[in-house]
Formats: C-alpha cells, sequence, structure tokens
C-alpha cells in the first residue's frame, strides 16, 4: 500500500469512528444540558415570584426612571443567574424596540483578586458590548482612571444599564487586615454613588448576586447605605421542582433511551444536596456520558448512580486540595508508590511511605515532620475516605506495620496533588524519585 493509501484509510478510519460516536449517542442536543446554556424561557420552570419582583423592578428602565438596586441570594443552582438574565433579556429587546439604549454588563467576580483588577473587568465588559476600545491598560494606570473610562463608556453609549455583578461575595480583594472594606463593598458604594452623584449621564442599577445570606452585613456603612438593594430570595429546589425542570430537557435526548427512573433519580440526588438544579443537570447528562462511553443504547439506574460516583469523586479532590502543606505532602508520597511501582503494588507499606516524604521534604528543603506526624496526617487522610488501611505482621519478631490503599485511583490522587504550586517544583526530579521509590520498595520487600 502506497503511503497515499495509508494516509487515506486512516482518514476514513477516524472519519468512520467519529461518525459512529455521533449516529450511537443516546443525545439529540447534549447542548440543552450544558452548564452554561443560556436556555429559552420556555424552559423555565417554577420562579415565578422572583421572575414578578424582578420585572417589577427592572421596569422603570423601559419608562425612563432608574430601577432600584438589587440582591439576589440563595444556595448555588437555585436560578439566580438565568432569572436575571432572562429578564434582562427582554427588558433589551422592549428598549431597542423603543429606541432606547439600554445595556447589560455581566461580570463575575469568582477569579477577580482585586478591586482594581474588578473595575477593569467592568472597562472590558463595557467595551466589548458596545464594540470600544478599553481605552485604558490593565495596569500601569490608577484605579480612578479606569473608573472614569467605565463612567465615560456608560455614559457615551446607554441612558439605563444594569450591572450585574456574579458570585459578588467573592470579590473580597487584598485585605492585609480582617477590618479592612472586603473590595465588593468598595465597589458597590462606588457604582451605587456614581449614580447617585451623576458621575454617570445614563441610569444604573446594580444587581449583586451571592450564595450568602448574611452578605449585606459584610457591607461597610456607607456602602450599605448608598447600594441599599432590593432583596430577592430564592431557596433551594426540592426533588420535585428538580424534576419539573430536568423534565423540561428530557429533548436533549434522543426519543426513548431514557429508562423511567432517570429524572427521579437524579433529581433524589441533587435534592439530597441542597436541590442545587445545575447538579441534577450535570448528573442527568453524565449518565448519558457513561451510557455513550459504554456502547448502550440506553441510559439506565445504573449509570446515573455512576455519574453520582463520579461526582462524589471530584468533590474529595477537591477537598484534598485544601489540606495543609504537610498533609499533602505525606498523602503525595505514598500515592507515588503505587504509581512509580514497578511491582504490582496495590496496599502501601507506611515504612516505605514515609521514606519518600522523608526524600521529598529534602528535595523541596522543606519541613521535615515525624514518622509519628506522618501517621497522625494518615490516619486523618483515612477519615476523609482517601486511604483505608491494614496492619500486617512481616513475620515473627520483625514487627507491624501499616499498609495503606487508595480509595480512588493513586494516580489521579498525585496528579491532584502535585498541581499544586509547590509540589509542582519536583516534576523535573520525576525520574530521581521514581528511583527511589522502587529503592525502598525494595529494600522492604528483599531487605532482611
Ligand atoms: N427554574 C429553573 N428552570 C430551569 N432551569 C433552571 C432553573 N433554575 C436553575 N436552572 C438551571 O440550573 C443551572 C444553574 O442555574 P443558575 O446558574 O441560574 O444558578 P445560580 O443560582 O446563579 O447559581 P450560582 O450561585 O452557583 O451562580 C443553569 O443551567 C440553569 O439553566
Amino acid at each position: 500500500m502506497s503511503d497515499g493509501d495509508e494516509q487515506q484509510s486512516l482518514s476514513q478510519s477516524i472519519k468512520g469512528r467519529l461518525q459512529e460516536g455521533v449516529q450511537n449517542s443516546v443525545f439529540k442536543d447534549k447542548g440543552l444540558l450544558d452548564p452554561d446554556t443560556v436556555i429559552d424561557e420556555d424552559r423555565i420552570v417554577g420562579r415565578d415570584q422572583q421572575l414578578d419582583d424582578i420585572i417589577t423592578y427592572l421596569r422603570p428602565a423601559l419608562q425612563g426612571n432608574r430601577p432600584p438596586n438589587m440582591l439576589l441570594y440563595g444556595p448555588s443552582g437555585t436560578g439566580k443567574s438565568l432569572i436575571i438574565n432572562a429578564v434582562c433579556q427582554q427588558v433589551q429587546e422592549l428598549a431597542n424596540a423603543q429606541g432606547d439604549r439600554f445595556g447589560v454588563i455581566r461580570v463575575n467576580c469568582q477569579t477577580i483578586k482585586s478591586h482594581d483588577r474588578a473595575v477593569y473587568r467592568l472597562v472590558e465588559s463595557a467595551a466589548i458590548g458596545v464594540g470600544v476600545d478599553p481605552g485604558v491598560p490593565e495596569s500601569g494606570v490608577s484605579t480612578d482612571q479606569k473608573l472614569n473610562r467605565f463612567y465615560e463608556i456608560l455614559s457615551e453609549n446607554f441612558d439605563s444599564v444594569i450591572i450585574i455583578l456574579d458570585e459578588v461575595d467573592l470579590l473580597v480583594g487584598r485585605q492585609r487586615d480582617p477590618n479592612d472594606e472586603p473590595a465588593y463593598s468598595k465597589l458597590l458604594y462606588q457604582l451605587s454613588r456614581a449614580s447617585q452623584l451623576g458621575r454617570i449621564e445614563g441610569d444604573v442599577s446594580v444587581a449583586a448576586l451571592t450564595n450568602d445570606p448574611r452578605f449585606m452585613e459584610n457591607l461597610d456603612g456607607r456602602a450599605e447605605s448608598s447600594f441599599n438593594p432590593q432583596d430577592i430570595v430564592f431557596p433551594d429546589y426540592d426533588a420535585n421542582q428538580l424534576q419539573a425542570i430536568l423534565g423540561r430537557r428530557r429533548d436533549a435526548y434522543r426519543d426513548n433511551v431514557l429508562e423511567d427512573g432517570i429524572i427521579p433519580l437524579s433529581s433524589a440526588y441533587a435534592a439530597q444536596d441542597h436541590g442545587d438544579a445545575r447538579k441534577a443537570i450535570d448528573l442527568f447528562r453524565k449518565a448519558g456520558e457513561i451510557a455513550d462511553r459504554q456502547g448502550e443504547d440506553r441510559v439506565r439506574e445504573e449509570h446515573v448512580r455512576g455519574a453520582q460516583k463520579e461526582a462524589e469523586r471530584d468533590r474529595t479532590l477537591t477537598q484534598m486540595q485544601g489540606l495543609s502543606t504537610q498533609k499533602k505532602l505525606s498523602l503525595y508520597a505514598t500515592a507515588i508508590v503505587p504509581v512509580y511501582s514497578q511491582r504490582n503494588l496495590n496496599a502501601v507499606p507506611s515504612t516505605v511511605a514515609y521514606r519518600v516524604y522523608q526524600y521529598i521534604t529534602d528535595i523541596l528543603d522543606t519541613d521535615e515532620k515525624s514518622r509519628d506526624s506522618y501517621l497522625r496526617y494518615m490516619s486523618e487522610a483515612e477519615t476523609y475516605n482517601f486511604v483505608t488501611s491494614d496492619k500486617r505482621g512481616r513475620g515473627y519478631g520483625s514487627g507491624v506495620h501499616k499498609e495503606y490503599t487508595f480509595v480512588d485511583d493513586p494516580e489521579v490522587v498525585a496528579e491532584t496533588l502535585q498541581s499544586d504550586i509547590r509540589l509542582e517544583e519536583i516534576e523535573n526530579d520525576e525520574d530521581l524519585i521514581r528511583s527511589v521509590v522502587n529503592a525502598q520498595i525494595d529494600d522492604f520487600f528483599d531487605g532482611k
């Protein structure tokens, strides 16, 4: 066969396999179950009170008046972003139809590290929305200059604007002292004052979204009085409401591929976990992904249970990232033993793991804790269900040692821990560590 033939058959085989995946999928329109998809209003279930309230508050925007500021609060996945965005979209359409310039500026505060960055993100978001240059650089100019540019863009382009600050409570900023005003407090003060003082020509109001029911308690007094929002509460969903939400997205799947119990089971799991619609939708989608992966043409309850297990595992890994450095190092040293071992090793002897731990602390030039501390950290890892342990004798007179077995894949555990900043430093020493691990294993099993 010539190179050209081989090339063609490879590309045909890739195409064939890709098409097979599409044709055999249980999904018809998987995008409907994407957490970031903006769904049509006819798929929104319930939340009538919240919709009514927000419509009432935003109506003035269509009458040439300033809407009040709003605070939307409730646990994650209870529809805060969905509902405010749905109403804003309708206001925008009506405003356009009557020739008013209504703008919506959205910023998610989750990853914003400082007040200055938040102001820049507002400039950027406003500039992109109206298609102009931000006009200020990200760094090298004062926050006030950025703020002024933001007001300028708003004044030039809008009669009325809603600024949506999602996850506003996470915009804490760099507080040198715990008594320092959090960044969100300063920002809310500035935005609401600017509007009241006429520093922006149009009407501006802020909708702040948060999971924290005590958010207002953390605002500085002057921020609290100038922001002064209308509250809109989003309570947890119960299992029935979640079932209705999933029911309206059933057509994400092909006809007749869903077993009867899929929607109730996904909803029941999510209802146990504080009634989070995002979680219900994730489980509903992941169950189908598992069915696809296994090449099955129906989604069964077992797939939902598998999806729930995967979600739990992801959560465990997230939890692990919150451990102190010494606990991470202990767990990491233990996890890489089976990962690097040339033998088929399921249970990790504590003696081996502790020596690997000592070696790693040495490379990192960090504190080396005693063997007792290592064992204590590992028993904590056991209560978190990262590992299970067993005591084993090594024959007469050799004493007893502990062995650890990982509940999840030790490779995933090691990778998760390695992505921690300090552990990344040892990536270059991988070969060396691998040989140390194997030397310790050999010593343990073959030594006297
Ligand atoms: N009443 C509802 N009807 C239909 N879908 C809903 C409803 N409530 C929430 N959802 C869906 O659940 C997911 C999460 O909703 P949303 O992002 O609005 O929650 P949130 O309260 O803003 O969460 P967070 O606080 O985590 O940002 C989205 O995919 C959304 O489409």
